[in-house]
């Protein structure tokens, strides 16, 4: 296997096409899918020349948390789909590669089983804010006792996406002996996620109340609501369209990232994800303003297609390629890339 795409084939190969489509799939007609990668393609990376350096680095500091590259696992709902082992295989894929793995909410395996899988991993915790804060709460105390560096909450889902594949498979729940482990409630079972158009502003502001984790807004996508999550005293903010999951005819993610990163002006770390398929994106993330990036579908190919082994693999490319480009375009450093090494063809 020798590229990112290679493995969503083989992904497809060994699926349940209900399960693939899953996956794969975006809301609408899947304009906003296609324009995440879509747009990667359109930018053209500027490189310099006969600049001498020897070694790369690779490697940034999030939220007081080395990762060894600027890339981070986005998080994704439902692992043992793809894999037995499930979340508890990604994230030991993620301690050896050294980065950090953003778990989701909608986890098969609980967070403190995915957290006892790998002990050296570094665990963001993704959260929906559920109308019930008391529950909402409860969640949070077992992402921090598991011992997860901070809440990616996730703010782009006030309903849920309409996604027609899953429609058209009929796919509307896990299968027997997997369920959304993060989301049991003693005596009542396991609750399902309710995405409410009621949560704002001021339920970021009770959660702040609540933890002192760290809290990352992910699915910002104006620059305006980048700079109120600032006021309200988000940690990072991640651009992310859900990877077209969600609301359909959203731009591409690379495309908002200049005007947000100008919003945000270093105030916070600015994370993306959406498309994210080549080392050269990276670089075109990092280039327009990202502090890094990071994959959804493609960790999920690499699990299905080889488990733990897969995943991490996918890891290796990305960081192999990120290399490659760097000394390509004259860089010692992700922190070398800047804006002017990004052309938009006309
Ligand atoms: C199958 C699947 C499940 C996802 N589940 C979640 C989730 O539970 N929580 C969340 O915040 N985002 C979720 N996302 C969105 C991802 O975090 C991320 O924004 C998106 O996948 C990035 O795009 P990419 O897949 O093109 O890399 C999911 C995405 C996919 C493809
Ligand atoms: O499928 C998704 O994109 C997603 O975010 C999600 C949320 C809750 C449960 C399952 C998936």
């Amino acid at each position: 296997m020798f590229s990112l795409r290679e493995f969503e084939a083989l992904a497809r190969e060994r699926l349940d096409p209900a399960h693939y489509d899953y996956f794969a799939g975006g809301a609408g007609d899947e304009v906003t899918l296609r324009a995440n990668e879509a747009a990667f393609g359109r930018l053209a990376l500027l490189p310099r020349v006969l600049r001498g350096a020897e070694k790369r680095q690779l490697d940034v500091t999030l939220l007081g948390r080395r990762a060894s590259m600027p890339v981070l696992v986005a998080p994704t709902a439902f692992h043992r789909l793809a894999h037995p082992e499930g979340e508890r295989a990604t994230a030991r894929a993620v301690a050896a590669a050294e980065t950090i793995m953003i778990v989701s909410m909608a986890s098969t395996v609980a967070i403190e089983d995915v957290a006892a899988a790998a002990p050296e991993a570094t665990l963001w915790f993704q959260l929906y804010i559920q109308p019930d804060m008391a529950f909402t709460e409860s969640i949070v105390r077992r992402a921090e006792a598991a011992g997860c560096r901070a809440l990616v909450v996730t703010v782009d889902s006030s309903a849920r996406g309409r996604r027609e594949r899953e429609l058209r498979h009929g796919f509307d729940d896990l299968p027997d002996g997997m369920c959304c482990e993060n989301l049991r409630d003693g005596d009542a079972g396991v609750r399902p996620i309710v995405m409410s158009p009621s949560i704002s502003w001021e339920h970021v502001h009770r959660l702040r109340q609540i933890t002192a984790l760290p809290i990352v807004l992910k699915g910002i996508l104006h620059p305006e609501d980048a700079r109120t999550a600032i006021l309200h005293g988000a940690a990072a903010v991640m651009v992310s369209n859900h990877g077209g999951r969600q609301l359909d005819t959203t731009p591409a993610t690379i495309e908002m990232l200049p005007e947000i990163a100008a919003a945000v002006c270093g105030a916070v770390p600015v994370l993306l994800d959406g498309g994210v398929r080549r080392g050269t994106d990276v670089l075109k993330a990092l280039a327009l303003g990202a502090d890094a990036v990071a994959v959804g579908r493609p960790v999920i190919w690499g699990l299905a297609a080889d488990g733990e082994r897969g995943a991490g693999r996918v890891l290796e490319l990305l960081r192999a390629e990120i290399e490659q480009a760097l000394t390509l375009c004259g860089c010692a450093s992700v922190h070398d890339l800047d804006p002017g090494m990004v052309r938009r063809p006309c």
